[in-house]
């Protein structure tokens, strides 16, 4: 039995037992509860959900593409990874250049109307395409604007002359140089471009700490989509805490996970429910390849899922 899932699994069972009903951007309709938090001890194993089966795969290189300072969709799309496409696509359907039917609220229609869903799919796998060969085309839609590497990596500066931080490697140099820094944050959320950006960092900051030789972090998450979008972002920052502490010669502490609104989409409920009616199994490890010098340089073989068993995957509908 897993603490670390147990976790996820009762605060799923409160939002549905005491969720406000609440209605959001994408039409779809919550239930949502505001200010939760989960503790995640990575000693007791890694943190990837075993009551259905989670794609690490798209994990490892969604964080792969942040860690580069990547915010173009194409290094995913060559990854296989197409849990970012809604989001630049929407930005080309809008614009003059789109030549195609219309594709207003997409994602809502795409659930309801099968014709429509076929037209979509043939519409996104040519944006997919376009991205992947057209360099022109990608430097024109395949950016999801100011978020999450972008802001991670290459933070643009307002002073005059000023020089762009990279708050990624001047995190690693301060937890190896000054470990009780109380300042050890990571933010993504720029006031001023971030809300301009077709989806809004959700992971907005998180802080470190290093104590008895263990590297912890806690995560505030804005808004969290509880069944898609909440199990890749603990495994993701998870992921994280292995790779810096990897990097800065310090075992994993715990990931805490502070969650402001905390929802449950109205199409995820009977899925959520078949979920928890699941067993647990034991929890995987990671296995990061200790040749790797700098945090940057990790290629999807230098990371490993080792003895993962789950319950089969759950599909759901994503809210755009
Ligand atoms: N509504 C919503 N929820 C999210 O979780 C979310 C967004 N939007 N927008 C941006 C990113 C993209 N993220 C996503 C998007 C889709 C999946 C998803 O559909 N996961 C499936 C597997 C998908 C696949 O195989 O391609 C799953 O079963 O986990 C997960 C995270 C997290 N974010
Ligand atoms: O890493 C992520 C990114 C997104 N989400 C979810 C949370 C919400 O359901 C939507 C974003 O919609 P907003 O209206 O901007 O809050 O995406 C997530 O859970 N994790």
């Amino acid at each position: 039995m897993s603490k670390n899932e147990e976790q996820y699994l009762n605060l799923a069972q409160k939002i549905l037992d005491e969720g406000h009903e609440k209605g959001d951007r994408t039409g779809t309709g919550t239930y949502s509860i505001f200010g939760t938090q989960m503790r995640f001890n990575l000693s007791e194993g890694f943190p990837l959900l075993t009551t259905k089966k989670v794609f690490f795969k798209l994990i490892k290189s969604e964080l792969l593409w942040f860690l580069r300072g990547d915010n173009n969709i194409r290094f995913l799309l060559q990854h296989n990874n197409h849990i970012w496409d809604e989001w630049a696509f929407q930005q080309w359907v809008e614009s003059e250049d789109y030549d195609g039917p219309d594709m207003t609220d997409f994602g809502l229609r795409s659930e309801q109307d099968s014709e429509f869903k076929e037209e979509y799919l043939k519409q996104k796998d040519r944006f997919v395409q376009l991205i992947l060969e057209d360099d022109d085309f990608m430097e024109k839609f395949g950016y999801i604007g100011e978020v999450y590497g972008k802001l991670w990596r290459s933070w643009a500066s307002v002073l005059p002359g000023g020089q762009e931080t990279d708050q990624i490697s001047n995190l690693i140099e301060q937890i190896k140089t000054n470990p009780n820094s109380r300042r050890l944050i990571l933010t993504a959320w720029n006031p001023e471009t971030t809300p301009q950006a077709p989806l809004p960092s959700c992971h907005v900051l998180s802080q470190f700490y290093v104590a008895d030789g263990k590297l912890s972090a806690q995560l505030y998450q804005r808004s969290g989509d509880f069944f898609l979008g909440v199990p890749f972002n603990i495994a993701s920052y998870s992921l994280l805490i292995h790779m810096i502490a990897a990097q800065t010669g310090l075992e994993v502490g715990d990931f805490v996970h502070t969650i402001g609104d905390t929802h449950i989409y109205k199409n995820h409920v009977d899925q959520v429910k078949e979920q928890l009616s699941r067993p647990m199994h034991k929890l995987p490890k990671i296995w990061l390849n200790p040749e790797v010098k700098s945090i940057f340089d990790y290629t999807m073989d230098d990371i490993k899922l080792v003895d993962y068993e789950s319950e089969p995957a759950i599909k759901a509908p994503v809210a755009v």
